[in-house]
């Protein structure tokens, strides 16, 4: 589903970004960790078609991405870390913009938005402006804006900033479900303990480069620690203690 090669990025010949390389397979769910400034976001923009990379390149269902792929846009969906929604659109005009920009089905997208807005407490709130939303509930129409059109390959951002903790936990459980359904999730979040849950594949970053990368298990036996958390790896890699 994800193929990265070689990727990188520089900006005025700062390597934000430096030969990063991994795959991502169907019914995967990609944790991208790393401290603040190590590059997620860079390569994540790159990923998505949203930023040009100054060298390698990212294949999506085996074709090339970049800015001008709307055909593969249409298959994904990304969430930044602060989604910059309309704040003079309600909630509903909002996601009903969505569904004609992805250009589904009247039906299904009434049957997602429900299941989605009773998922996130958002029932009864959608005739309000985004703007008047609280950060939390921006979040939540985000998502749900994200997830209604159930695209084969869902970027996530930081999702889980602004969520309550019942919204968190749903969250989890949604995205656990949907790499079932051979979905791909692709996330990045300092949410350590979500990641430890959730991700099949984990890939630490850290000043734009491949610091490790593998499964809970594997990063476990190359640390020969077998009770490690995935934050005892990580501040231990990252040099945090
Ligand atoms: N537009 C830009 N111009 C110059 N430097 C940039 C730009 N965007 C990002 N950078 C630099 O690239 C590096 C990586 O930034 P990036 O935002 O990708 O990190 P991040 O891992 O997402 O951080 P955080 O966890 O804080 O969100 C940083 O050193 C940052 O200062």
């Amino acid at each position: 589903m994800i193929k990265v090669k070689q990727l990188g990025k520089e900006y005025g010949g700062h390597h934000a970004v430096k030969d990063l390389e991994f795959s991502v397979g169907e019914g995967e769910l990609f944790a991208f960790i790393g401290p603040n400034g190590s590059g997620k976001s860079t390569t994540i923009r790159m990923m998505t078609g949203l930023l040009r990379a100054t060298s390698g390149s990212v294949e999506l269902f085996g074709e090339e991405m970049g800015m001008d792929k709307v055909h593969l846009k249409r298959r994904i969906s990304f969430i930044p870390d602060t989604p910059d929604l309309i704040g003079k659109l309600t909630g509903r005009e909002y996601l009903n913009f969505i569904s004609s920009a992805y250009r589904m089905d009247e039906t299904d997208f009434r049957e997602e938005q429900q299941k989605l807005l009773e998922l996130f407490d958002l029932e009864g709130k959608l005739d309000t402006l985004v703007e008047e939303y609280s950060h939390g509930m921006r979040q939540k129409v985000a998502l749900i804006g994200a997830l209604v059109h159930r695209p084969d390959i869902l970027f996530l951002d930081e999702p889980t900033v602004g969520l309550d903790p019942k919204s968190n936990r749903n969250l989890k459980n949604y995205l656990r479900d949907y790499i079932t359904q051979g979905k791909t999730v692709f996330l990045t979040t300092h949410n350590l303990a979500l990641a430890e849950e959730i991700a099949t594949d984990i890939l630490i970053i850290y000043n734009g480069e491949n610091l490790a990368h593998g499964s809970l298990a594997e990063l476990r036996g190359r640390l020969e620690e077998p009770d490690a958390t995935l934050e005892d790896i990580f501040l231990k890699l990252t040099g945090g203690i």
